[in-house]
């Protein structure tokens, strides 16, 4: 019996009754992480009813334009940032948001608020227009600063090991909602005429190794020595490759299937592409509790200390031998440098 059969579910549980129960297995939780946990859920329920009829009302296109009718359009990212912080701020469990949508933090007034929420509110811009599955993914901190006050930068900082919790939503063939508390990964499938998340993927497991590699290979020409040559033995290994340009889509076929999801450094970005913050450390603990591995080519990704909340970092993520292996091509390269 794995460490965490012991807390499982039935499949067919509802999201609001796996939290509750998930929050009974810890008898001094005051049901604070619970609530904010619904809060998310919620906000995505109506973010998924955005998206799924976006391109019958135009809400797709960019920020400013006006549709058919001379009505406002918003592009699409920014009304899921909207609800997504006005969930965030209703629920009041939250003092201090970080989003990609924004260049401050977002302090939400609700300085009792014990917890700090960093967002992608809409992963996967590039395919929002063309119908391909698109996320949202969050990171979920305890303040550390004392409750009455605003959240501070030392809030806002902290390295990924400090998470509590982390998820993602992929508005895909179906909605699903995958998260962690750090007892496990578990995933639920939106049933939209009940308007239910119901436990359909538990304990989900990172597969130890496989066959699937995703990188833009468009960026080729500017990989590093050792990052062609991880690519080349890939291709040797007859290695299939995936690339749908969602990171939280290419990230949860690897989860499911097996496989690594590179985004390294470039010549033109040497600290890569992707937000530590929002989007690397919640994956990276997703990948982690499913037994997976995550690191910027030499060091884990939860360990890497952000100097600011949109910090990027390089990603190499996915099946723990692959990663592992690309790891080990790195530091060739770094030892071939010297
Ligand atoms: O086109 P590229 O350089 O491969 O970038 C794709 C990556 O950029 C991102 O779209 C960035 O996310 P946003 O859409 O939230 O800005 C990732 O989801 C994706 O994996
Ligand atoms: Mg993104
Ligand atoms: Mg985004």
């Amino acid at each position: 019996m794995n460490q965490h059969d012991k807390l499982a579910l039935p499949v067919g549980t509802t999201l609001d009754r796996f939290i509750m129960r998930k929050q009974e297995d810890f008898p001094y939780a005051t049901g604070e992480l619970s609530q904010l946990l619904r809060d998310i859920a919620l906000a995505a329920k109506i973010v998924n009813r955005e998206i799924n009829r976006s391109g019958l009302i135009d809400i797709a296109g960019a920020y400013g334009n006006r549709n058919v009718q001379g009505e406002d359009q918003q592009k699409l990212d920014v009304i899921a940032n909207i609800r997504f912080i006005r969930a965030l701020r209703n629920g009041g469990e939250v003092c201090t948001i970080i989003s990609e949508e924004d260049e401050e933090v977002i302090q939400t007034g609700n300085v009792q608020g014990k917890y700090i929420v960093a967002i992608d509110p809409l992963d996967g811009s590039s395919n929002i227009d063309v119908n391909v599955s698109i996320g949202t993914i969050f990171s979920i901190y305890r303040r550390v600063s004392p409750t009455g006050t605003e959240g501070t930068m030392a809030d806002c900082l902290q390295s990924g090991t400090h998470q509590v919790a982390a998820g993602y939503v992929i508005y895909g063939s179906s909605t699903m909602m995958v998260y962690t508390t750090g007892n496990g990964v578990n995933g639920f499938t939106y049933e939209p005429s009940l308007g239910e998340f119901f436990l359909s993927h538990p304990n989900i497991q990172s597969p130890k190794s496989g066959s699937v590699y995703s990188v833009n290979e468009g960026s080729s020409a500017s990989f590093s020595p050792g990052m062609a040559a991880y690519v080349a033995h890939c291709k040797d290994q007859g290695f299939s490759a995936r690339y749908i340009g969602s990171l939280v889509a290419d990230f949860h076929r690897n989860l499911l299937k097996g496989g690594i999801y590179i985004y390294p450094s470039t010549q033109k970005s040497p600290k890569g592409k992707l937000r530590l913050m929002y989007e690397c450390n919640p994956l990276a603990f997703i990948v982690e509790q499913a037994g997976g591995k995550s690191s910027n080519g030499y060091m884990r990704t939860m360990e890497i200390e952000p100097l600011d909340m949109h910090d990027r970092s390089p990603l190499f993520i996915g099946s723990i031998d692959l990663v592992n292996q690309a790891e080990e091509f790195m530091a060739r390269e770094l030892a071939q440098a010297e």
